[in-house]
């Protein structure tokens, strides 16, 4: 049963709920992991509903920036005073959710607080670093950033200019920001709210520089918020969406801080100027790999919104004719509707599948790399560096067709799928450009490859063993290890056309950087398809392990969507192993499985559980009321305040009296 049915809803979506095969509270339970954290997020939501002074004081497309960061952290604080009374202060999903579902997606002053700044001190901070700031941190005493990006320097890390030079005499480092380019530059909260960072720079020791490293910088005097001496800082200005939050810029001159304030729990500075390495030479980098390694399942949520919005409107909308003349039919019917719209579903099903199994084996790497094994370091990083690239930008075309499937109005901010957009597609940029990250996969791919051509296969880890076997025929009668193995042959055959394409580079005399460059396009490919094959095998071990069977089978249902979707989509790549009349079939497949998931189109997307309140659209309302909604945000819309502006009056009634035309 559909959990969401309510007396006095739009009777076209009641309709929809109606017809739905399963219950959506036990599909939210197999969408979050378990039923306590379906729950959990059914309490909260129910809990701030009740709180008049968490309450939306206007719609945020109404807002002015300034009105935004007021509006954030207006609410940031009350939460923090209610928080104890409403979540697990524990949980790191609970924190971030009640954060979405109260301020919502549009960034707020600790956005970043506690998913950059309290982890990298609570995984690179010695104990006695631990001691001493975590418990401030996560009591708020102390509001944080990560200031790592320069304006001249973001993707590269190891040309970031930003120093801090010891000095032995004082045991201080000084922090120096000596050129225009080395400013940093977007770090969220860092403008106006935070005054402590953690701040990525180049550690000079007796003149030797060992690269980047991260330091416990305070940036603002804590009484009175002023910057400290030696600080220059403010915000960036505004931005293409994320305005509720302050992206800023940071200079330093000469600025120093005590030798205890650089995070020394595996690199480390001795107060005689010694250095002792890491255990790893990329550790310093875990806390990207740990935004990294949660941005599928995050990202996978941002589509869920856009999809929420776009499927209950289209089933609520009714615009044309079918068989019947006599009423118009709601959009959801129309098969080009359906192909734009569910083949997103699944992918936020599978994001959402993916993003939990990354951030798990994020979770166990941590426990790793804390007993001294970093073996696992590498494997993750490739796999989430390809998984955010493919993600992100998938999630971003799925928003984007959302919005076109709510015509006029989803062109509004009523909608409010603009700002998801543009919230969400930060994520292409943020924690690493996409093409640059699926270039960092590629150089795992290559390597595996030369493991093969050396004779090694039976070293390749189990996510890259498929590179080493030898499909070349596919039986018809296609079922999802099928398509896996199709989608295997293009992951394959792309990755070693990619990998000889540079080896034949290499070997006219070229060099290793110019051949990677001449070859990058195709190793970027190869990365994607490398990627999207772990997305759909993720989702087919997930649906295999689902015991409910009535949800089994609608997220069998989805699945076909998924894989017939997918495979036709690379159809270029399987061109060798398929024949045309194999693919006529999967796209015959693909329109019976569109007809299949019709009628659990609305109770799939409600299974996301996404609030009224989280949610912020007119278009995608629980009730469907959308249109007595959609005229009274309107006439609240500021500038129907007044009947007669200062525009007119001042400039185009003077311009009319006057006009001679
Ligand atoms: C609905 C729900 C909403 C929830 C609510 C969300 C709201 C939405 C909030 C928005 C919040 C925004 C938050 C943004 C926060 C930032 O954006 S912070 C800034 C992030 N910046 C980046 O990601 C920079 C990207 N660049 C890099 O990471 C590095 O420069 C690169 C690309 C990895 C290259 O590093 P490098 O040191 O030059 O290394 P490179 O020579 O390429 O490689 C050397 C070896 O190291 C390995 N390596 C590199 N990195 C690693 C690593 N991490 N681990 C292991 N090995 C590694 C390589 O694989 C390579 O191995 P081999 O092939 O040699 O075996
Ligand atoms: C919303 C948002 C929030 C952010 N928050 C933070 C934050 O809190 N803290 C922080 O430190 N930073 C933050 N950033 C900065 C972000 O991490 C960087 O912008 C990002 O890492 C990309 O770096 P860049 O801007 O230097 O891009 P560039 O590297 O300049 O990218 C420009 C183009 O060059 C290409 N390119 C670059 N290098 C290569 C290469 N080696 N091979 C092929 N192509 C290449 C890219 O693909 C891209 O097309 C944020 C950014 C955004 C948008």
């Amino acid at each position: 049963m559909n959990q969401s049915i309510k007396p006095g809803d739009n009777p076209d979506l009641t309709e929809e709920r109606l017809s739905g095969t399963f219950d959506t509270n036990s599909m939210a339970a197999v969408i979050y992991g378990s039923d306590k954290l379906a729950q959990r997020r059914r309490e909260i939501s129910e809990a701030v509903s009740r709180i008049p002074e968490l309450q939306d004081s206007k719609p945020c497309p109404f807002m002015t920036r300034e009105e935004k960061i007021l509006e954030g952290s207006r609410k940031s604080a009350i939460l923090n005073r209610l928080l104890p009374g409403l979540i697990d202060l524990d949980s790191f999903e609970e924190t971030v959710f009640i954060h979405q579902e109260v301020i919502g997606i549009e960034g707020h002053p600790l956005a970043l607080h506690e998913s950059l700044f309290i982890p990298p001190i609570a995984t690179q901070g010695t104990d006695e670093q631990q001691k001493k700031w975590l418990g401030r941190a996560q009591r708020r005493e102390i509001i944080g950033c990560y200031a790592q990006t320069e304006l001249g320097h973001g993707s590269n890390l190891r040309a970031l200019e930003t120093t801090a030079t010891f000095d032995i005499s004082s045991q201080e480092f000084i922090l120096n920001s000596p050129t225009i380019t080395s400013l940093k530059w977007w770090p969220g909260a860092l403008g106006k709210s935070a005054n402590w960072s953690i701040v990525i720079a180049n550690l000079i020791v007796h003149d030797k520089n060992h690269g980047p490293h991260p330091f416990m910088v305070q940036l603002r005097d804590e009484k009175s918020h002023e910057p400290l001496p030696g600080i220059t800082v403010g915000d960036i200005g505004p931005k293409m969406a994320f305005n509720g939050a302050d992206n800023g810029f940071l200079g330093f001159e000469n600025y120093r801080i005590p030798r205890e304030n650089m995070l020394m729990r595996h690199s480390k500075v001795t107060p005689d100027g010694g250095y002792i390495r890491p255990p790893h030479a990329k550790i310093g980098y875990s806390g990207m790999v740990r935004v990294r390694s949660r941005m599928a399942a995050e990202q996978g949520l941002f589509l869920a919104h856009a999809l929420t919005i776009a499927v209950r409107y289209s089933a609520i909308r009714r615009q044309g004719y079918l068989e019947d003349r006599s009423r118009e039919v709601k959009v959801l019917d129309y098969q080009t509707q359906q192909h734009r719209l569910f083949p997103s579903i699944a992918r936020a099903y599978a994001f959402i599948f993916c993003g939990f199994e990354t951030i798990r084996l994020y979770d166990q790497l941590l426990i790793d790399v804390q007993n001294g094994n970093t073996s696992g370091m590498a494997d993750l990083h490739a796999l989430t560096s390809g998984l955010k690239s493919v993600v992100t930008h998938q999630t971003g075309e799925g928003i984007e067709q959302a919005r076109m499937a709510c015509g006029g109005h989803g062109y509004s901010m009523a909608s409010y799928i603009s700002e998801i957009y543009g919230v969400a597609i930060g994520g292409c940029t943020y924690e690493g450009e996409n093409m640059v990250m699926l270039l960092q996969l590629a150089r795992y791919l290559v390597k595996s490859i030369e493991m093969i051509q050396n004779g090694k296969s039976k070293n390749l880890g189990p996510m890259v063993a498929y590179l080493a076997a030898n499909e070349s025929e596919i039986d018809l009668n296609l079922g999802p290890n099928e398509y896996l193995k199709v989608f295997q042959y293009a992951a394959r055959s792309q990755a070693w056309r990619a990998t000889e394409k540079f080896q034949k580079l290499r070997n006219s005399g070229m060099s290793k950087e110019q051949a990677w460059n001449q070859a990058s396009v195709e190793l970027t490919r190869a990365s994607r398809l490398h990627t999207r094959l772990y997305i759909m095998s993720t989702f087919i071990n997930h649906v295999g392990s689902v015991v409910d069977q009535k949800i089994k089978k609608v997220l069998i249902d989805l699945l076909n969507v998924h894989i017939t979707y997918e495979v036709m989509d690379i159809g270029i790549y399987v061109q060798g192993l398929l024949s045309s009349d194999q693919m006529d079939l999967i796209r015959n497949q693909l329109y019976v499985s569109l007809e299949t998931i019709r009628p659990n189109a609305v109770s799939l997307v409600d299974s996301f559980q996404i609030s009224d309140m989280q949610l912020r659209s007119v278009l995608g309302r629980r009730d469907g009321n959308v249109y007595e909604n959609l005229f009274k945000w309107a006439k609240s819309c500021p500038l129907n305040d007044k009947d007669v502006l200062e525009s007119v009056t001042k400039y185009l009634k003077p311009m009319m009296d006057k006009s001679k035309l």
